[in-house]
This record gives C-alpha cells, structure tokens and sequence, in this order.
C-alpha cells in the first residue's frame, strides 16, 4: 500500500515504541534469555571473576574490535589495497589472506602481548619457521643433499624424496639437476647443488625448498580441492622436514629458536607431538642412533640452557607427547610403543603421554588399534611407567562415520584432552561426558581452516563448544608448516578474537587459563591429575602455582591494556590514575 502524508501521519502513532512498557518488558525478557543462556557457557565463572582492571581492558578490546572490523576490513579503507587485490575483505576471511593485514591492528598488538599460558597441541617437526632453518642449513659444514630421482623438471622438484645428511665427502661429478648425471640416492654438497639451480641459483633453491616444507596460499584457498588432496601435499611436508632437523647441530637451533619465539609470543610451556622415525645423528655422524635417548639428551640441555639465559627467564619449558603414526602396522607400532617406553624410563618429565598421530580419514582407527593399544597400557604398567593418553580424534567432517567415531574411543580409553575433536560438536552425550570428566579440547582453528574442515574461523565449530560449556583451550598444529610462519599462537588467538563476537578478551583469558589448568607439567596418575584440574589455582602443586603466576601476569597485561588504549577506546572512561604504571615487559614483534 501507499499512504497519504496525513494516513501515514495517523498510523505512525499506533506503531509502538520501544520505550513503551510491553516491549521494554519483551527486552528485558530477551536480555535474560541472552544471559540465561551464556550463564552455561565455558568461560562462565572466568568472566564472572573478572577484576575492574580486566573488565574495563575487555570492554576497551571490544571497542577496538568493532572499531577494526569497521575501518580496517573495508575495501574503501585502503583503495590501493582493495583495488590490488582479488578479494574482498572482511574480518574473518580466510587467514592466509587476512595475515599480513592482520599483523598490522591494534589487536595484533594487543594479542601478541597476551599472557598465553601453555600450547598443549602442536607437532614437533611443524614449528620453527623454514626461513630461518633453511639458512642455518645450508651454512652447516659437511651437509649434503640426496634425491630418489634427478630433479630435472618441475614435476619431478614437487614429488621427489629429499634427504639432507651430514656426510664427510660426498659425489663431486653428478649434478641433481640434469637427468642423466644423476644416480639416484648419491649424496652431493648441499652449497653446492643449492648453486647449481636451474632456477635462480641459491636463492631459488632456497624458495624451492621451502615450497617442499610448507602449504603455499593456494594450497590454502584451492578448498575446492578437498581434503585428501591438501593432505597429500602435508604428508609429504612432514618426510622433507624430518631429514633436516633430524641431526643434531639443527635439532639444536631448532630448539633455541623454538623456546625463543615461544617466550617472545608469552606462551610459557609447550607440549610437543613428537613422531621421529630412527634417522637423528649426532654431530658429524653418518650413521643413525639406535635409540632416542641422544634427542632427549639434547633436549633437556638446551632447554636448561635457554631457561638459564637471561631471555629465557620465566620460561616453563618444554615437555613432549609421544605419537606413532596411525597409519603403521601392528608390528611398527607395537616396536614404536616399545621405544616410548624405554625413552619414558629414562626421561619420566619430558615424555607427558602418548598419542597417535597422522591423517585421521586415512590411517588405522582407534576401533581398530585397541589390540596395540591395551598392549600399552598393560605394558606401562609392567614397567611401572605412566603414560596418559592425549588423543587426536574427530578431526573430520565426518557425521557418524568412523573416524568421527574416534571421539568415543578417546574418551572410552581415558583421554586427559582430545586433539581437535573438531566434531564434537554433533555430539550431545559425548559433550556431557567431556564436561563430566573434564577432558580439555585442544582445538586449532587456523589448522581446521586451512586442512580444508572450515572455509574461515566464521565457520568453526568450537563456538558451540564453548557455548555448551565444554573446556577448551587455542592451539597452533602446524605453524611453520600451515602459514602462520612462527611457532606463538597469537595467529590463532586473534583469529577467534576477531572471529567470534560472543568470545571477547574475557573468553581469550579463559582459554590461555585452561591451557594452564590442563598442562602436564609433572607425571601424575590419574586420580592427581584429576585433582590438580579439579582444584585449579586453589591447590597446592606445581599447576596451581603456575596458574597463579599466570593470573598475576594476566592482571598486568590488562593493566597495560587500560593505559595504553584507555584515552581512545574506554566506553566509560574512568580516572585512569593507578593504571598508568608500566605493563608486561615489550615482546619483540
Ligand atoms: O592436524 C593433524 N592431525 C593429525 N596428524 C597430524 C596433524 N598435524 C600433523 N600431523 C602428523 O603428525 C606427524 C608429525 O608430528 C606427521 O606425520 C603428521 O602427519
């Protein structure tokens, strides 16, 4: 219909206001339906346990949130930019384009300064950013280069088996590069077969070698490809990585850069996936160890090293997880289960648990590894060994099929988290269970993202988890490998900061706090691991004091939050005296 001025007029008033009773009654009424509802979420009792300082820090990072969202992720904010690019923007598009610009906002700054606790969920290999260990490689004395085949065309440069050795002297007249100088399997001088690249000498082999090491931007965006296919490509990431930090002077620097970038992003304690095959050698050896125990050596002493130094002071340390690959036969794995063990009599703090690693889709279920499994488990107990289960499971698309299915083997067997569990979401008895036992979810949003599960963070499931009160903490998977390209978190961090609206810093906090509460620092049965979740900061081991230390770091962190973003972004600005005194120390950026 088309009214009359006067008609319009007439009707105008009938329509209510929203100051009118009834319909403030229907807004109050949704208000506490709103309330009702986030009363059962996760970070509940974190939020309501909120000082002043950090209430006001998070009302500000909401501000600066909505603020970016409507200035930064606008084509119109940088008509350069936009018209450069092929892509729209908007807050929580996918990653690998989002980084760079995201590397540049406030709450970049703000989430790099974070207190982030533990990372509870990352593999080893996957860590140290290739930039820098490629050039600590090449530089090393003696490394030499080995290819299954000559590497004569692209096609065969994509494909081929690499393997980087120290050897003494190695073929001087063949050249990898052509194919019929090349016997396959002869190892050459690494500066020199770097030189010799057809395409761009040292510099291209270089960037050749990286693209071998890690998932490129159209790996990340083709998700039309599916999972499969971007699997195939990670897999084959994992062997040329292995062969390069599988050698002492490397697993060295590996290990100082690792605790370095850790400490610089305020992540304190990681717990590393550790899936070696027998090929480390020591210093200017040819021939492998035959056990582990050299890697663990090493291990221990850079990491009381680095915590010695004067950068690495506050620094928890590092703990791994031991995991076989799921795709192995019984044989293999049984033999790998063997090794953990024997490493675990020796080094009892640095081995936390174990696990079984690999992509979930393809290799062996946990239905179906329950034989190896329980010979385990009856086995660490023989030894007098305590090795608790942290499982992968449900990473998966998968609606009843049987890798999703893996989610009730996890918690059948006892696992004190679960990696992913990226469809527990479908799951309604599963999430009781998790919230009943209080398994940690140890969930990877840019890694789901960009392994094809989710188009864009927008799209992750772990909201839901939240919202259902099911304990979570933010962790990395792969970071060298996946794009992120160091080994903190605050890619992931602001990701779901941005992402998701209902999080807020309150929600950040309490996800670093629970990686804090559901760290293994110390090798604890099963019933003090579950009273060191249970009393949190209130008890009286090495957990609760480490939680404290935290929660001292995280006021400060809010503090500075308030000084440095006060004056422009305080919804109620306040007198800001006493917030003003310096927050935690820089971290390089
Ligand atoms: O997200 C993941 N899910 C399952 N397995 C993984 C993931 N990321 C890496 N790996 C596996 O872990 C081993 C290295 O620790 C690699 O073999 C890789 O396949």
């Amino acid at each position: 219909m088309s009214l009359s001025a006067e008609e319009w007029d007439e009707l105008r008033q009938e329509i209510p206001s929203t100051s009118d009773p009834f319909l403030q009654q229907y807004l109050s009424g949704r208000e506490s339906l709103i309330s009702q509802e986030k009363s059962s979420r996760a970070d509940a009792s974190f939020r309501a346990s909120l000082s002043p300082i950090a209430r006001r820090a998070a009302a500000i990072v909401d501000r600066i949130r909505a603020h970016e969202a409507e200035t930064l992720w606008t084509p119109s904010f940088e008509e350069d930019l936009a018209r450069q690019s092929d892509h729209t923007l908007f807050p929580g598009m996918m990653f690998m384009h989002a980084k760079d610009r995201m590397e540049g906002t406030r709450l970049w700054n703000i989430v790099r300064r974070m207190p982030k606790g533990a990372l509870l969920h990352a593999h080893m290999d996957a860590m140290v950013d290739f930039d820098y260990l490629l050039d600590e490689l090449i530089k090393l004395p003696g490394m030499h280069m080995s290819s299954d085949r000559p590497l004569s065309s692209p096609h065969a440069r994509e494909d081929a088996g690499i393997v980087f050795r120290y050897r003494e002297k190695g073929a001087d007249d063949q050249s990898v590069w052509q194919e019929d100088s090349y016997k396959p399997g002869t190892f050459i001088l690494l500066t020199k077969v770097a030189d010799q690249f057809p395409e761009g000498g040292r510099s291209g082999f270089l960037a050749w070698l990286k693209s071998r090491c890690t998932l490129s931007l159209s790996d990340c965006h083709e998700h039309h490809h599916g999972i499969d296919a971007i699997w195939r490509k990670f897999a084959k990431c994992f062997v040329v990585v292995a062969s390069i930090i599988h050698y002492e002077p490397m697993w060295r620097l590996f290990l100082r850069r690792l605790m370095s970038l850790l400490q610089a992003d305020g992540v304190g304690w990681a717990e590393l996936r550790f899936t070696w095959s027998l090929d480390y050698c020591r210093d200017r050896q040819e021939v492998p160890e035959k056990d582990y125990f050299h890697m663990f050596e090493v291990l221990q002493e850079e990491m009381e090293r680095f915590k010695a130094s004067p950068e690495g002071q506050g620094f928890w340390g590092l703990t791994t997880i031991w995991t076989t690959l799921r795709s192995l036969d019984t044989r293999a794995i049984i033999e790998n289960m063997d090794h953990c063990i024997t490493t675990k009599l020796a080094f009892p703090h640095l081995i936390a648990g174990y696990d079984v690693v690999g992509p979930e889709d393809w290799g062996r279920t946990l239905k179906d590894l329950l034989p190896e499994l329980f010979w385990f488990r009856k086995q660490c107990a023989q030894e007098g060994v305590n090795l608790p289960f942290f499982l992968h499971a449900g990473e998966t698309l998968g609606d009843g099929s049987s890798t999703d299915q893996n989610l009730y083997d996890a918690i059948l067997l006892g696992t004190r988290r679960i990696g992913h569990a990226y469809s527990l979401y479908k799951h309604p008895l599963l999430i009781d269970m998790v919230r009943e036992k209080r398994i940690l979810v140890e969930s990877c949003p840019i890694s789901n993202e960009v392994l094809r599960l989710c188009s864009s963070v927008l799209a992750h499931p772990l909201p839901a988890l939240l919202a259902r009160g099911v304990a979570c903490c933010l962790c990395n998977d792969d970071p060298a490998m996946l794009g992120q390209g160091s080994a903190g978190m605050s890619h992931d961090f602001w990701q779901a900061l941005q992402g998701w609206e209902n999080l807020g810093l309150a929600g950040l906090g309490s996800l670093a706090e629970n990686s804090v509460r559901w760290a293994a620092f110390e090798d604890q049965e099963q019933a003090e691991w579950v009273k060191g979740v249970r009393e949190a900061s209130a008890g009286d081991g090495v957990k609760a004091e480490r939680m404290r230390q935290w929660r001292v770091e995280w006021e400060k962190f809010c503090l500075w939050i308030v000084a440095e973003f006060g004056d422009e972004f305080d919804p109620e600005p306040q007198e800001a005296a006493g917030a003003t005194e310096s927050g935690p120390p820089e971290r390089e950026g």
